[in-house]
């Protein structure tokens, strides 16, 4: 919808109401179009100013309409409908203006903002392009160089920003309607000529060719196998190279092969389930809508180790006070220096932080609200820390652990108030990442997960509440996976044709070579408690097997070898020297694996890439699964947000369930019960129950699944 008023003074006030960003929908395009053509054919109107309801001015498309059938009027002749007009027309922007938004305000003659409003054409986040005109008149108003880095990233500007670079005219700290409507009133009568940004030439680069070139390049790069980007350089390639009509019909042309892919549909669904998964609930009937979060002022965190010290970092730039504790002087010190770095490098032009203090004293923590414990991952090193703090806090501080998947329940099981304890699982670096899992045992209370998952928020994460299991979901989903990769290196792949394949699926970076990043021993020490390798592993077992299923000791055997990743120079790759992060392969792995499959009688042989990418995501996929069955993550959307922000799962590809149900479940199915077949001793393979029910359902759409979940989980 639109509103129309008269406003004294011979302007015309056009509203958009479709809280709460008033999105374009199909009734808001009718809305402005009659009420432009009110006011176009009012006499007595001699200038129209355009504003949004509710604080903002608009949020683009209505995304949600892009999975039906278009109606109504289009974008593209009515935001002409505006720009063509003898009247000009004055966008007041406040809040934001993004995508359909910013290119209906482009149409416009004139742009006031608010100062603390945004800007920006995120299209191509949503595997779309600006295709409203955006990638035609924004180069023609700020430039080709300036156009293509909005466009292509999607990043919102601020108003200060947009205002350098010419997107708006004018700020306002105040009533931005109020000065819209003084300046209509000023310009009207003017000529509009140049203010109309289709007849514009867009002011382009000396060498237009090299530079649209190694712009491709660029976010070929950038892009991994995402198509959007791409079709954005080329559709402002278009703008400096055609006349406007020809750009325009360009621009359209880009946008068909776009529209209805299978990459745009994954990267809406994680849009609207990163919004999604905000709305969590636990088995045991806590809510997002009914649990009221607690204010957090002041909190501690326990432990300046990588870990540590991000989330102490996290925790000041939200504004919380830190009370940064460490065992000894000497640690303390250390913690003190990195996170006074890591706080100096990231200060540029950021807001005030929360004051920090340091100390080896836990009677510090009397005056706290919440408690981050981020010591070593030992689960007795944990318990520890948590009798101590139990001991030295108010009953009611909430207790978290940062742990990668150890049992919540044995911690909050140490305390005096264990409903208070919960995990908090951040990915590290952890002032970076944008995932934190808040895990909840069985006794954790609504608040309780309700003030951790509304933290998370204020940290600028993207927060998933799961249930507690070794690994969370995250983490266990991953074991088959790494499982799958190293079982691969047994029968004849090599690390870096593994990791090539995933890295052309679209991951950052291959399985071996995170492994090599994050450190091989990492990994051996979890092994090494749970019994699988070292002292602990019976006398006579066979080193290929394990608790009755297949092993393989490959990345053990390379701990044992002293080549612990980039930190020792070598890993599964070898590195210029340690610390050193290029990669190159090595010929010393590969005699290596040659002579481990010759001691253990293995016949390699070539592993082609689609049974690579299969066997390591299904497995995981088919682990995903059973994480649902078994209630740990209330939907798919979980899992695959926490993939996407967490692991570096492609967001083009939407995520492991989402990836699923694109491929096709029965497919899946198909292939896992093949591989399960050929290798009958990795149990990891053998089909879910509740991919088999969703087959049998008919692979029903993924918004769908949760029904069969609930079906199958009441039946087991
Ligand atoms: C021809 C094609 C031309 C143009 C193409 C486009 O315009 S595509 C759309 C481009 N716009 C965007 O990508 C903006 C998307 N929205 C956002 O980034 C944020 O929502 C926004 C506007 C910054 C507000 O953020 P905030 O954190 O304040 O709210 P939240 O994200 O939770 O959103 C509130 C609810 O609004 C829904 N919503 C937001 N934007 C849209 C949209 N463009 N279309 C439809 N719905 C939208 C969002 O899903 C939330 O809904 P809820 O049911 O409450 O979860």
């Amino acid at each position: 919808m639109a509103r129309y008023v008269r406003i004294p003074g011979s302007i015309a006030l056009i509203t958009l109401a479709n809280p709460p960003v008033n999105a374009l929908s199909a009734a808001v395009r009718r809305g402005i179009t009659e009420t432009l053509s009110r006011a176009i054919a009012d006499p007595e109107v001699k200038a129209v100013v355009l504003c949004g309801e509710n604080g903002n001015f608009c949020g683009g498309a209505d995304i949600k309409e892009f999975a039906g059938p278009m109606s109504g009027p289009g974008l593209v002749p009515m935001i002409d409908a505006i720009e063509a007009g003898e009247k000009p027309v004055v966008a007041a922007i406040e809040g934001v203006a993004l995508g359909g938004g910013l290119e209906l305000a482009l149409g416009c003659h004139y742009r006031i903002a608010h100062c603390k409003a945004r800007v920006g054409l995120p299209e191509v986040t949503l595997g779309l392009l600006p295709a409203a005109g955006g990638t035609q008149r924004l180069p023609r108003l700020i430039g080709l160089s300036a156009a293509l880095d909005l466009i292509t990233t999607g990043r919102h500007v601020s108003a200060q920003e947009a205002l350098q670079l010419g997107i708006v005219d004018r700020l306002t700290e105040g009533d931005t309607l109020g000065v819209a409507v003084e300046f209509a009133q000023s310009i009207a009568g003017q000529p509009l000529g140049s203010r109309r940004l289709s007849t514009r030439t867009p002011a382009c680069p000396a060498d237009l060719d090299s530079f649209l070139q190694g712009a491709l390049v660029q976010v070929r790069r950038r892009a991994r196998g995402a198509m959007a980007p791409e079709a954005c350089v080329r559709a402002v390639g278009a703008a400096a190279t055609l006349p406007y009509s020809q750009g325009m019909q360009r621009e359209q042309e880009l946008m068909a092969s776009l529209f209805r892919s299978a990459q745009a549909r994954a990267l809406q669904y994680c849009f609207f389930s990163q919004r999604l998964v905000g709305r969590w609930s636990t088995p045991s009937g806590a809510r997002w809508d009914s649990a009221e979060p607690r204010p957090i002022r002041r909190a501690a965190v326990i432990g300046l180790g990588t870990m540590g010290r991000g989330i102490a970092v996290s925790l000041l730039q939200a504004g919380i006070a830190v009370v940064a504790v460490e065992t000894d002087e000497q640690q303390l010190e250390a913690g003190r220096r990195a996170v006074t770095a890591l706080l100096e490098r990231r200060a540029q032009g950021r807001g005030s932080e929360g004051p920090l203090r340091f100390t080896t004293d836990l009677q510090q923590l009397r005056q706290v609200e919440l408690v981050i414990e981020a010591v070593f991952e030992d689960l007795a090193v944990k318990k520890q820390v948590f009798r101590q703090l139990s001991a030295v806090c108010p009953a009611d501080t909430l207790l978290c652990t940062n742990t990668s998947g150890l049992d919540v329940e044995q911690l909050a099981a140490c305390t005096r108030s264990p409903e208070l304890v919960v995990g908090t699982h951040f990915f590290g670096p952890a002032h970076v990442m944008k995932l934190l899992e808040v895990v909840y045992g069985p006794r954790s209370s609504p608040v309780a997960v309700a003030t951790a998952m509304h933290l998370g928020k204020r940290l600028g994460k993207v927060s998933v509440a799961v249930g507690n299991c070794p690994g969370f979901v995250g983490n266990r989903m991953l074991k088959p996976y790494l499982e799958q990769a190293h079982f691969l290196l047994e029968e004849g792949a090599a690390p870096e044709q593994v990791d090539q394949a995933l890295e052309e699926f679209g991951f950052a970076m291959g399985v071996f070579r995170v492994a090599d990043l994050s450190g091989l021993d990492v990994g051996w020490r979890v092994r090494k408690e749970a019994g699988l390798t070292g002292p602990g592993v019976a006398p006579g077992e066979s080193p290929r097997r394990r608790q009755g299923r297949r092993y393989s000791p490959l990345p053990d055997l390379l701990c044992e070898q002293g080549r612990l990743g980039q930190k020792t120079g070598r890993g599964w790759y070898l590195y210029e020297g340690p610390g050193a992060r290029e990669a190159r392969p090595d010929p010393w792995t590969h005699s290596f694996l040659q002579q481990y499959r010759q001691q253990h009688g293995l016949q390699p042989r070539a592993v082609p890439q689609q049974e690579v990418l299969e066997r390591c995501l299904y497995a995981l996929i088919n682990e995903g699964f059973r994480v649902l069955e078994d209630g740990i993550a209330t939907g798919p959307e979980d899992i695959d947000i926490i993939y996407v922000f967490g692991y570096g799962w492609p967001r083009h590809r939407g995520g492991p369930m989402f990836h699923a149900g694109a491929v096709g479940l029965a497919t899946v199915l198909d292939r896992l019960e093949h591989y399960h077949h050929a290798h009958p001793d990795i149990p990891n393979l053998q089909p879910s129950a509740l991919l088999r029910r969703l087959v049998a359902s008919g692979n029903p759409p993924i918004q769908k699944w949760r029904e069969v979940i609930r079906r199958v989980r009441s039946q087991l």
